[in-house]
């Protein structure tokens, strides 16, 4: 198991440092402290080199050049909240928004701003880059003060495990993280040989500005059906893609998979695992011109070249009786997981 650290760019007066961890396979993950961003998931290949199972920027401000949140940490809270505003604890709040005057993934100071410090640790079989910041009411806007902690843990099985805590000692506040990170598992510039299961019976039914309206819809006989394996192009083709949010059945992580990715001609196979009430499903597909990814070398990036699998509770949770608990308590400490066990079929 070996641990690297670079600095690989001063961007907008941050020192930007680069962490990998390899594993002893061969498999290797690297995190930029810009965002806590998920930077690279390096699988081996045959011919002796690797491949990128996310969609990547080569620089940091690659990352920021967009909206597309590419890889990177959603905090205070996932998703969409209606106007910005909420009730907590009887008070109402109106935090800041950054679209349509909805608040989207923690809006204006999100923890995708921030340039997060870290430390590293390793033990026999996993290795692990842990990043902490101090999240203040003064900056994002949101109630309360608390202690962050994001820990991205590679380990010999293969396994990605990202896990986002918060510790609280001031007042009640709102925590829904999540991992904003876009998969393509094969050589292609598109999805077509991906199949896709969602352990989910429903999803939710959105406003036209993406707000979640409070009914919940059936999957049955509709292309949000992924309860067996389903080519993902062809569903995506059928609903002219997906910004969708779909209710996990019997959220768990000991229990079943949230999720399964395949490509069906490399046999590369991702497994995700979370606690969370929901999995937002983003297949990225009306993106602007000039957006420069790694796997693209040069060409612009096209609508529909990955997917983001975005395990969460389920968006404006806090307006919505049943969607999932987001509130953290005074004096509580909250931890959620999210796993990604890669296999070669
Ligand atoms: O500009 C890129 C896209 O930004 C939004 O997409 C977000 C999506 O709505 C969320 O559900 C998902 O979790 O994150 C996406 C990236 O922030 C816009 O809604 C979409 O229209 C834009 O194409």
């Amino acid at each position: 198991m070996d641990i690297f650290r670079s600095v690989i760019e001063n961007f907008e007066g941050h020192v930007v440092t680069k962490i990998r961890l390899v594993n002893d396979n061969g498999t290797e993950i690297s995190c930029l402290t810009m965002g806590a961003t998920w930077n690279e998931f390096l699988v081996p290949t045959e011919d002796g080199g690797h491949h990128n199972l996310l969609l990547s920027f080569d620089t940091a401000k690659g990352y920021y050049d967009n909206s597309l949140c590419c890889c990177q940490s959603i905090g205070r809270v996932a998703g969409r909240i209606k106007n910005g505003q909420f009730t907590l604890d009887g008070k109402q709040y109106q935090v800041p928004t950054n679209e349509n005057g909805n608040t989207l993934h923690g809006g204006p100071g999100s923890y995708r701003f921030l340039n997060w410090g870290y430390t590293t640790s390793r033990s026999a079989n996993s290795v692990s880059v842990i990043f902490q910041k101090h999240i203040k009411e003064s900056r994002d806007g949101f109630p309360g003060n608390y202690l962050a902690t994001i820990i991205y843990t590679l380990d010999n099985a293969n396994r990605v495990t990202i896990s986002y805590s918060a510790l609280n000692r001031e007042s009640e506040t709102l925590f829904n993280p999540t991992c904003h990170a876009y998969f393509n598992l094969s050589d292609k510039r598109d999805l077509s040989s991906h199949s896709l299961m969602i352990n989910s019976n429903e999803y939710l039914q959105l406003d036209d500005e993406l707000i979640p309206t409070g009914r919940v819809l059936q999957v049955d006989e509709t292309p949000y059906d992924f309860r067996k394996f389903t080519n993902l192009q062809q569903s995506i083709d059928a609903n002219e893609g997906f910004d969708d949010a779909f209710v996990v059945n019997g959220p768990g992580m000991a229990t079943k998979p949230v999720a399964v990715l395949r490509d069906n001609e490399s046999g590369r196979q991702l497994t995700l695992k979370s606690e969370g009430t929901g999995l937002v499903m983003y297949t990225m597909p009306e993106i602007d011109d000039g957006i420069k990814l790694s796997r693209d070398h040069g060409l612009d990036a096209v609508p529909c070249e990955g997917v983001a699998l975005e395990a969460q509770q389920l968006p404006d949770a806090i307006n919505n009786e049943n969607f999932g608990d987001v509130v953290l308590k005074k004096n509580e400490k909250k931890t959620y997981h999210i796993t990604f066990e890669f296999e070669q079929k």
